[in-house]
Formats: C-alpha cells, sequence, structure tokens
C-alpha cells in the first residue's frame, strides 16, 4: 500500500509554522503531534525486519552506545521516510539559519534539503542516516549526539512508532541541556505513537544578558521497563 503524504502536511503549513518556529526558539525542541497515522507506523515497523531497506545494523550494547538495536537504511530510503526528511527540512532550515543569525553566523542552510545533502556529498558524507530503532524491556540510549562528519543540520526528529503503556512502558525520549558554566537541565518526554519531536543535534541559542550563548544537548532514552518500543529517527546530514 502506498504511503501517502497528505496525512502529515497539516504542521507543515506556513499558519502553522510560526508555532513551531516560537516553540524552537523558546524551549530548543517542538513536538509535531500525528505526524503519521497508525497504519503508517504499523507499516514502518514492519520495515525493520525487512533486511533488504538497510545498510547497517547497530547493536548498542557493542559499543557501550547503551542496550537495543537500530538499523540505518540503505538508499533508496522508503518513500515515506524520504518525504518526511524532505518535508521537514524546509522549515527547519529557516530555525536554523535564525539562530544562525543569532549567533552572529552567515545564514549556513539551503532552501531544500537536495542542496543541503550536496554540501554533505561535497564532504565526503554519502550515506543515509534515518533510521528505525527497537528497545525491549531493560534496554535504553544513552545520552549521545548524531554528528557523523564535518557537516551537520542543526535539528533531527524522532517520530515514535510504539503504543506507549499498551506495547511498552518506561522508554521516555531525554533531552539534557548543558549550560555553560552551570547545571545541566534534562527534559522526560513521552510521546505518543505518531508523535514527532524535533531537537537540536548539538547546541541551541539562548537569551542571555548580553546577547545570546550556546548550550549542548544530547538526548538518549530511559529503560524501556516492559514491552517493545520502536521509533523512527530522522536525521538530516549524511554520513561518512
Ligand atoms: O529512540 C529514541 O527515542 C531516540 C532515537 C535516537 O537517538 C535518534 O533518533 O537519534
Ligand atoms: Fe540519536
Amino acid at each position: 500500500m502506498p504511503m501517502s503524504l497528505s496525512e502529515f502536511a497539516p504542521f507543515l503549513d506556513r499558519q502553522d509554522e510560526t508555532g513551531l518556529q516560537r516553540e524552537l526558539d523558546e524551549s530548543g525542541f517542538a513536538r509535531l503531534p500525528g505526524l503519521l497515522n497508525e497504519a503508517q507506523c504499523a507499516e514502518l515497523v514492519a520495515l525493520y525486519e525487512d533486511e533488504s531497506r538497510f545498510r547497517r545494523t547497530i547493536d548498542m550494547n557493542r559499543y557501550r552506545f547503551g542496550s537495543g538495536e537500530y538499523k540505518y537504511f540503505a538508499a533508496p530510503l522508503p518513500a515515506l521516510v524520504q518525504q518526511l526528511r524532505e518535508r521537514l527540512y524546509p522549515a527547519l532550515a529557516r530555525a536554523a539559519n535564525r539562530w544562525e543569525e543569532r549567533l552572529g553566523q552567515e545564514p549556513a542552510y539551503p532552501e531544500e534539503l537536495s542542496a543541503f545533502l550536496e554540501q554533505c556529498h561535497r564532504h565526503g558524507q554519502t550515506r543515509p542516516t534515518p533510521l528505525l530503532l527497537k528497545y525491549e524491556e531493560g534496554d535504553y540510549n544513552c545520552l549521545h549526539q548524531d554528528l557523523y562528519g564535518e557537516v551537520f543540520f542543526p535539528f533531527q526528529a524522532v517520530i515514535a512508532l510504539s503504543r506507549r503503556d499498551l506495547d511498552y512502558a518506561g522508554g521516555e525520549f531525554l533531552l539534557v541541556e548543558q549550560r555553560p558554566r552551570a547545571q545541566s537541565r534534562g527534559h522526560a518526554l513521552v510521546l505518543e505513537q505518531g508523535d514527532g519531536l524535533v531537537f537540536p543535534t548539538n547546541n541551541r541559542p539562548v537569551a542571555g544578558a548580553r546577547g545570546y550563548y550556546r548550550t549542548k544537548l544530547r538526548h538518549g532514552v530511559s529503560t524501556v521497563l516492559s514491552g517493545r518500543r520502536h521509533t523512527l529517527g530522522v536525521i538530516f546530514h549524511d554520513a561518512r
């Protein structure tokens, strides 16, 4: 069954973008509720078993990344993942350019994903990074960043594919913000099936007494207490 674009169109409308941009500026992250429907989530979960769709499988325990498993999609990406990556990108590039300006940098991100990916390719980053993750009872994802080379896009997205309290318990999405010369702040975010969350890949500008300063962010997942939790990670830069 082909997956339809219209299903995740609403938040991408211009009028909704204002709210998204405000949330990103205020807290650094933003929820995108109802990004995928139940059938789309189930379809992505089912893809996990189709080895032909992936270029690499990571046993998280082996690298001490946590416990659980994830798989990077091979090119060409499944249509739904490709469309999500393309359609989330432009609003996030506008946010990224505004953040650059706040930090006194030139706006660096092209309007279209394809142009940004060309930058990645010129730096030898040619392998796709969108991934599916699977956590079972006792699994977790240590706090980390997903930088795969010199070029990186300052936002990434995660989409919850499983039903909280029905398919799994625990397994909150964790976001920790490291503030310069201050203690870190943590957010535990519960995502419903189909919800997306956009968050900074590396750092973000925060308004201070004398202009903006940068905080550094890392993300992870708390221990899954029971059941199975699947997520889709949409990272915009390709990897070396
Ligand atoms: O499973 C999650 O919620 C987090 C996944 C993750 O680390 C990512 O998408 O980069
Ligand atoms: Fe990650």
